[in-house]
């Protein structure tokens, strides 16, 4: 049978936070039955009763196709998509928590970024080693806040799966008014480019912070994107990807609008605070924060240098002095701009 996107409902969506609810919205605005699941009953009762989610997306109405889900097991049951939107730090034990329930055919996605603690591993690989391999897997990513993609302004995202019916099914569920969906089979260079963006979107909120203007900041940006290339073609991914929504589109957005809780976290941290307050301040998901240290040491074993992700991790861990991470980077030896592709 051909997958759809009617073949994906209903979907069910765990993580009832910023980005799932968003979700959640756009896919029920095209008519797509979607369950939101979360964690914190009492929250989804809230959320029930006044069919919006007040914590994340306040004022944001929900479509009547968008149902509360309270009984995970049970939705697991009837669901026919499953979409894991929470942060990378609960990625594996959301994972574990629903293998008991899910059948072999239920195509799971996920739109958290990041790699999973402590192993380093890329999510899609998690997954496989959770879940074994005869599920078909993707992963939403691109250039979007939640509360845009809510408000149902324009915005573009990247479908990545090996499974291509899986892929454009998913991708017209999302697909809709204001929602393009594209779709890809660089499922790994999709997730290169959302892991890198959040350390190096800190790098830039701490250079803006500092208030080192907007020629430091366009400099950080390129260079940073010279790094997610060097990256991304050691470990095999496609070096256009890279250029894509998932690449360049969320390095932009991440790096450039306040509403980045990553680079709020740099903006706090530059301009004066310490770590801990800084991420006291901005109180929310920090993927940069947890993928920083992994993303350093894949790039130290293959043999890439990340200089700026590198002074990141001395500003975050090692409690460096951003002004002297700064002058690091500008002390680096003078070399020829390109290539852009190897190790250096
Ligand atoms: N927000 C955005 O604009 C975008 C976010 N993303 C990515 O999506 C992922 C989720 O981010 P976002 O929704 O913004 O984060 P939020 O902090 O807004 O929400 C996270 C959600 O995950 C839940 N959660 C946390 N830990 C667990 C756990 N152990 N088990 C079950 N649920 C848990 C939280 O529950 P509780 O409310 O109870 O704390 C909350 O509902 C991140 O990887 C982020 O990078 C990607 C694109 C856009
Ligand atoms: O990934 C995002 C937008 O694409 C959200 O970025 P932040 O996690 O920095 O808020």
């Amino acid at each position: 049978m051909v997958m759809t996107a009617s073949s994906l409902m209903p979907t069910v969506v765990i993580g009832a936070g910023a980005w799932g609810t968003a979700l959640a919205i756009a896919m029920a605005r095209n008519g797509h039955e979607v369950r939101l699941w979360g964690r914190d009953k009492e929250q989804l009762s809230r959320i029930a009763a006044e069919r919006m989610n007040s914590r994340y997306l306040p004022e944001i109405i929900f479509p009547d196709t968008l149902k509360i889900e309270m009984d995970l097991e049970k939705s697991l049951e009837k669901c026919r998509h499953i979409m894991v939107s929470v942060p990378s730090l609960a990625f594996s034990e959301i994972l574990h928590c629903i293998k008991p329930f899910l059948s072999e055919d239920i195509p799971i996605s996920w739109a958290t970024k990041g790699l999973t603690p402590h192993n380093g591993q890329f999510l899609h690989d998690t997954a496989i080693e959770i879940l074994g391999p005869k599920h078909a897997l993707a992963v939403v990513s691109g250039p979007s806040f939640a509360a845009e993609v809510a408000t149902g302004l324009p915005t573009a995202l990247t479908v990545a799966s090996r499974d291509t019916a899986f892929a454009k099914a998913l991708a017209s569920a999302l697909h809709g008014p204001a929602l393009r969906a594209y779709t890809t089979e660089d499922v790994l260079g999709v997730q290169v480019g959302g892991t890198v963006k959040n350390v190096l979107a800190i790098a830039a909120g701490i250079c803006d912070g500092l208030g080192y203007g907007a020629n430091a900041r366009a400099a950080l940006l390129t260079r940073g994107m010279a790094e997610i290339m060097r990256l991304a073609s050691v470990l095999g991914a496609e070096p256009e990807t890279m250029f894509g929504l998932s690449g360049m589109g969320d390095l932009i957005l991440t790096c450039t609008d306040n509403q980045s809780r990553n680079r709020q976290l740099g903006l706090a941290i530059g301009s004066g605070l310490t770590v801990d307050e800084a991420v006291s301040k901005v109180g929310k998901t920090v993927e940069g924060m947890h993928a920083a240290r992994e993303v350093l040491l894949r790039a130290q074993q293959a043999g890439v240098e990340m200089p700026i992700v590198e002074q990141v991790c001395k500003i975050l861990f090692e409690g460096y002095d951003p002004r002297k991470s700064v002058q690091a980077l500008l002390c680096r030896e003078q070399k020829a701009e390109s290539p852009v592709i190897g190790k250096s």
